[in-house]
């Protein structure tokens, strides 16, 4: 829909100057629509800009930062430990000062999510204790207090994480509105995918962006699908849209992929939640003709021998209908179970699970200089650096010592390290080719294709011999795959530009370093990370209360918030299927007995 759209809309303009901004939620989502109006329109993606939220906030944070002091070679904390190092600073530092005491219990991994969700809501740190007194916060002040210095931390380091790239882009914007004429001026039209989770700081952002105009806006959204209400989406944003841009509304009842069996369960699930849209029509099936068991339903005693039914029934489809299969649950720990029967019965699983950082000392290595290269005095990329080294080589390198000399010589970390290393007796010969021809060449350049190149194929030699950790190869050949793939969607990305060092930087940081999934894998996904795809035999394992709904929604009870969100979380699963799907359940969950989830009743299925 979005790329067909895209697509007219380049045809139509061709010659003309303006861009087209395209946003997605995940990568994954944006690379597939570039491939699809790439088919459509070849040679045009010069025009548009699709990418993800937190991507072009980040480009806007390149471009413009500044004005907020950040410099565009920011560093992007992707991972919860970097970002409870850093707050776990800043308590340090405030408790050092004896005119302000922390309460004792305050801890960096306590008040992470709390310093995020008043990111996500994007308060202003001078706000900050008001807004916590007023809602009855306990400990307002010293929590607004940690929550401002956070901030500002991330200033003086130069650094922002997730939450932060999009509350201080919308900080931007809203304080330098000659930036919002600018980007209207250039994106004539704007696309939005999976509108519905939107969090309020991104409709924001949205709202800014987009021209009054209600034709520079197009959304894509299903309010039956909203499921991260928990980080913000809510049913209220697409009521915003309404009343904000006049929106024209199109409806769009017909479902190309699933069998009308399915389509029927669907329906009759979705319409008891009671906040939809008014007026929002039933799905209707455009397949026509089944067979076989479209709709099947087995319950069982334990859950260990649910997984182990659903991974004897995967393995004894012919390979093609095995290729189809992927296993859906709620929560991971279902997943392990599946994947681990899966596994046994000789069937190779793949999960989606989200990969911050590389692995392999390789990479880490290569990823590691990259990083010291573009921020120059980073003492935690050094460290990640000496690691991989000392994994690869054997050749232990002193922090301390490079930082003194890094400090006497007034050189940065890198060039400090590299003095270092190169004193050492034991270096082998190619790796001192690596550091004379690759590293060097690389700081007077930036070109960090060649350098990746020259580091992985000495890599590749390395592995031939006996290395001092011998963990230090694990998953490096997908890897490299994956390095390869990132490279290349990030060029797509930028089509027709030069990506910058600190471009590249920002979008390894952004992206899942997960590898790609083998053709014969059976993927085994939670319902979040299914969303928006499609496989042809779906098993939704796990179908009982405290699962699906989980204990949480049934605590809440049967109007709340919450349980129309599980009930949104199961229309989305079963929505899944192209050919089958199979429901399951069991008596005994993990040791605890289990009713059968109220979800079946619902979609009409007799127990
Ligand atoms: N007009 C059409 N004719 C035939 N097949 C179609 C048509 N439109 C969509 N499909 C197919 O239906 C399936 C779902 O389409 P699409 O991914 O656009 O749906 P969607 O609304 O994004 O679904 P969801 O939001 O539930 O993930 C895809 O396999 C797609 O190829």
């Amino acid at each position: 829909m979005l790329t067909c759209r895209i697509a007219r809309i380049l045809e139509q303009s061709a010659g003309q100057h303006f861009r087209i901004l395209a946003l997605t939620f995940t990568n994954k989502a944006a690379a597939e629509m570039r491939g699809r109006v790439e088919e459509l329109v070849p040679g045009e993606l010069g025009r548009v800009r699709l990418t993800t939220f937190h991507s072009y906030a980040a480009e806007l944070l390149q471009q413009h930062g500044n004005h907020l002091s950040f410099r565009p070679d920011f560093q992007i904390l992707s991972n919860d430990a970097d970002r409870e190092a850093l707050l776990d600073d800043v308590i340090g530092r405030i408790r050092k000062n004896l005119a302000f005491s922390l309460p004792g219990h305050f801890k960096a991994a306590q008040l992470l999510p709390a310093v995020t969700r008043l990111l996500e809501q994007c308060v202003p740190a001078d706000r900050a204790e008001v807004l916590l007194q007023q809602a009855n916060v306990e400990n307002a002040i010293p929590l607004a207090r940690v929550y401002a210095a956070y901030r500002e931390a991330l200033r003086k380091t130069n650094a922002l994480d997730f939450p932060s790239l999009i509350a201080e882009s919308l900080d931007l914007l809203t304080q330098y509105p000659f930036l919002v004429k600018h980007i209207r001026k250039v994106y004539k039209h704007i696309l939005l995918d999976e509108f519905q989770d939107t969090n309020h700081t991104q409709y924001r952002i949205l709202s800014l962006i987009a021209q009054p105009d209600p034709t520079t806006l197009f959304v894509v959204a299903d309010d039956d699908q909203i499921i991260y209400q928990w980080n913000g989406a809510s049913p209220k944003r697409i009521q915003a849209l309404r009343a904000d841009f006049g929106v024209s509304e199109l409806q769009l009842p017909e479902n190309y992929r699933c069998p009308p069996l399915v389509i029927e369960l669907a329906n009759s699930l979705i319409e008891k939640n009671l906040n939809r849209s008014a007026g929002k029509k039933p799905l209707k099936a455009v397949k026509q003709g089944e067979s076989g068991d479209v709709v099947r339903v087995f319950h069982f005693n334990t859950v260990d021998e649910e997984a182990g039914w659903i991974a004897q029934d995967i393995s004894q489809r012919n390979p093609e209908g095995r290729k189809n299969c992927a296993v859906l649950a709620r929560t991971k720990k279902l997943l392990d179970l599946a994947g681990r029967k899966l596994e046994e019965a000789g069937v190779p699983v793949y999960y989606a699970a989200r990969k911050d950082e590389f692995k392999s000392a390789p990479l880490r290595m290569l990823h590691s200089i990259l990083r010291l290269v573009n921020a120059t005095d980073d003492k935690q990329s050094l460290a990640r650096l000496s690691k991989a080294f000392y994994e690869l080589e054997g050749i232990s390198i002193e922090l301390a010592p490079v930082l003194s000399r890094a400090s006497a010589d007034g050189k940065d970390l890198l060039r400090a390290w590299l003095d270092e290393v190169k004193r050492r007796d034991a270096l082998e010969e190619e790796t001192r080719q690596l550091l004379e021809t690759g590293i060097k060449p690389l700081l007077n350049s930036l070109n960090y294709r060649d350098f990746a190149d020259k580091l992985l194929k000495w890599s590749g030699a390395c592995q031939q011999s006996s290395r001092p950790d011998e963990n230090a190869f694990n998953e490096f050949e997908e890897e490299c795959e994956v390095w390869k793939i990132l490279v290349s969607e990030i060029t797509k990305k930028f089509e027709g530009e030069d990506v910058n060092l600190h471009q590249l930087l920002h979008e390894l940081d952004l992206t899942s370093k997960t590898p790609p999934k083998q053709s014969e894998a059976v993927p085994c996904f939670t319902i979040h990370a299914s969303k928006g795809m499609e496989f042809g035999h779906v098993y939704l394992m796990g179908m009982v209360e405290d699962q699906l709904p989980s204990y949480w929604a049934a605590k809440k009870g049967d109007k709340s918030l919450e349980m129309q969100e599980e009930r949104r979380n199961c229309f989305v699963a079963i929505t899944r299927a192209q050919e089958s799907l199979t429901l399951t359940f069991s008596a005994e969950v993990f040791g605890w007995a289990k009713q059968p989830s109220r979800f079946l009743g619902e979609m009409g299925i007799e127990i």
